[in-house]
C-alpha cells in the first residue's frame, strides 16, 4: 500500500499552494508534515483524500489516481469539524459509523473513554478541547489504511497532547497503516515519528528519517526544520 504524488503543483488563483511536489508514503510508517501557516499542508492532504485534485502532477493510491472515492478508504481529521450541533457524543459515534464501514465500534468504545467523554453530552455543549478529542475518537476509530490528521492538537491542552501521543501508538496498525500528521507543531509529534518532511510555502525543502537525524546528525526535528529554512532562504534571496 502507498501514496505516491508526483511532481503536484496546485493553485489558488495565482497563489501556488503547493510547487512541482514529489512525495510517497509507505504502510507502517508515521510521517509528519511540518511547516508554518500557509505552507500547504492541508492542501496536500486535501489532494490525498481527492478532495482538492492537482493542476499539474498526479495522485495515486495504491497506484491508481486518487478520485472522490478514495477518501472511503482514508481517516482524515480536519480542522475544521463537521458534527451536528444537537446531537450527541453517542449520536454522533453512531452516525459516524453509519458512514463508513471500517468504523470499528470497539476502538471507538475505548477511545471515548480514554478521552474521558461523557457520550450523553449534547455537541453544542461540548469544550473545544473536547470537540478536539470527540475528532480524534471518530478518525481514530477507523480500521483505514490512510490516517491523515491535520493538526490534531489545536485547542487541546498539553495533558491531552500527550495522551494522544500515546492513543495514536496504541490503536495503530502499524503493519497496515500509514499515518500522516501535518503540523506546526513539531515537537509534539517529534516522539512520533519516522520520518519528517518539511514543507515551506509551497515547496518540500526536506524529509528525513527522524532517527537518523538524531543520531547521525545530533538535531531535533525543529532544530532540523530551522536549519533547512535558513538555507532555503539563503538560496533564494
Ligand atoms: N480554498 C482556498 N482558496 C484560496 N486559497 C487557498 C485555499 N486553500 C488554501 N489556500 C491558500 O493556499 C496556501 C496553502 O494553504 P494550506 O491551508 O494548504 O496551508 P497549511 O500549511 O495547511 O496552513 P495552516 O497551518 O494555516 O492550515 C495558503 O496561502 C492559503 O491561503
Amino acid at each position: 500500500m502507498s501514496i505516491k504524488m508526483e511532481a503536484v503543483t496546485k493553485k489558488y488563483g495565482k497563489d501556488y499552494a503547493l510547487k512541482n511536489v514529489s512525495i510517497s508514503f509507505e504502510k507502517g510508517r508515521i510521517y509528519g508534515l511540518i511547516g508554518p501557516n500557509g505552507s500547504g499542508k492541508s492542501t496536500a492532504l486535501k489532494l490525498i483524500t481527492g478532495l482538492a485534485f492537482p493542476d499539474e502532477g498526479s495522485v495515486s493510491f495504491n497506484n491508481q489516481t486518487v478520485s472522490r472515492k478514495t477518501s472511503d478508504s482514508i481517516a482524515y481529521l480536519t480542522e475544521l469539524d463537521m458534527f451536528y450541533e444537537t446531537f450527541t457524543v453517542q449520536e454522533t459515534i453512531d452516525y459516524v459509523a453509519s458512514q463508513f464501514t471500517d468504523f470499528n465500534h470497539e476502538k471507538a468504545t475505548l477511545l471515548l473513554k480514554e478521552m474521558k467523554l461523557d457520550t450523553t453530552k449534547k455537541v453544542k455543549t461540548l469544550s473545544k478541547g473536547n470537540r478536539g478529542r470527540l475528532k480524534l475518537v471518530t478518525t481514530l476509530a477507523r480500521d483505514a489504511e490512510v490516517i491523515l490528521l491535520d493538526e490534531p492538537f489545536s485547542g487541546l491542552d498539553p495533558l491531552v497532547r500527550d495522551s494522544i501521543v500515546k492513543s495514536l501508538l496504541r490503536y495503530l496498525d502499524f503493519d497496515h497503516q500509514i499515518l500522516l500528521i501535518a503540523t506546526h507543531e513539531i515537537n509534539e509529534i517529534e516522539p512520533l515519528l519516522d520520518e519528517a518532511i518539511a514543507i515551506y510555502y509551497g515547496d518540500i525543502i526536506g524529509q528525513e528519517k527522524v532517527e537518523e537525524l538524531r543520531e547521525e546528525q545530533g538535531l531535533s526535528v525543529l532544530e532540523w526544520f530551522k536549519q533547512l529554512v535558513e538555507k532555503f532562504e539563503g538560496e533564494n534571496k
